[in-house]
């Protein structure tokens, strides 16, 4: 059940306002098949039993489109309305980080690691001065993000903030800049080496495309 939805038509100078409960976004992810059990490498290295597929629940275009204006509803007027350009870091970032644009009416644009480090390609570019909110998918340390936001900073470009759709960090993690994510989470996350045995007799999976 929706907390609030308030409708204004574009004439009226409004936008259609969609927040959603934390109950609800999961509620998202169940029904996209996309909140996975197992024994999942992260990105960091680290190791999981939960997993957040979050292509699973962005591959529906509506339900992306449902996401993003959820996500833009979290951040204050004010911020959003200093936003000149979205930038999020692929694959992950990529479709949210499109709908996040479509949602504020600013482009966005993605950053590549094809060497291993971010930068944008494709012909993308960031006027010095410009304002990004960088968009990820999921964060959990959080290093993605701020190697990002770094590639941003490198070229010019100023982040004022950054949003996603998931926290798994529970509200832990630092990015330098303020951090809007659509839930937090506290799935338990271990170091490899501390993997307890029930997790350890699971075949692992590494779902992402970070090389480690
Ligand atoms: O906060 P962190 O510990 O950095 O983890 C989160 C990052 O991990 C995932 O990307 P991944 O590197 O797996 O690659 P992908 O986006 O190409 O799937 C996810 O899309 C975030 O970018
Ligand atoms: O930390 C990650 O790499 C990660 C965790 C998660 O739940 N989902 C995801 O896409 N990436
Ligand atoms: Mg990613």
């Amino acid at each position: 059940m929706c907390r609030l939805v308030l409708k204004h038509g574009p004439g009226m100078g409004g936008w259609i306002k969609n927040r959603m409960t934390d109950e609800e976004v999961l509620a998202e992810f169940r029904a996209a098949g996309a909140l996975l059990e197992g024994h999942f490498i992260l990105s960091s290295g680290r190791r999981s039993a939960n997993y957040l597929q979050c292509a699973r629940v962005l591959m529906n275009a509506e339900r992306a489109g449902r996401l993003a204006r959820a996500i833009v509803q979290k951040l204050p007027r004010e911020l959003r309305q200093e936003i000149d350009l979205v930038v999020s870091p692929a694959m992950g970032g990529l479709i949210i980080g499109h709908e996040v644009g479509r949602a504020l009416d600013k482009d966005a644009v993605f950053l590549e690691r094809p060497e291993g480090t971010f930068e944008l390609r494709r012909g993308f570019a960031i006027v010095p001065g410009q304002k990004v909110l960088m968009v990820e998918d999921v964060v959990t340390t959080g290093l993605s993000s701020r190697q990002a936001i770094e590639a941003v900073e490198a070229d010019g470009g100023i982040v004022i903030a950054e949003a996603s759709l998931v926290d798994r960090s529970a509200g832990e993690v630092d990015l330098g800049v303020p951090f809007y994510p659509l839930v937090s989470i506290n799935f338990p996350v271990y170091e490899a080496e501390e993997v307890p045995p029930e997790l350890a007799a699971v075949p692992a999976i590494k779902p992402g495309s970070r090389k480690q």
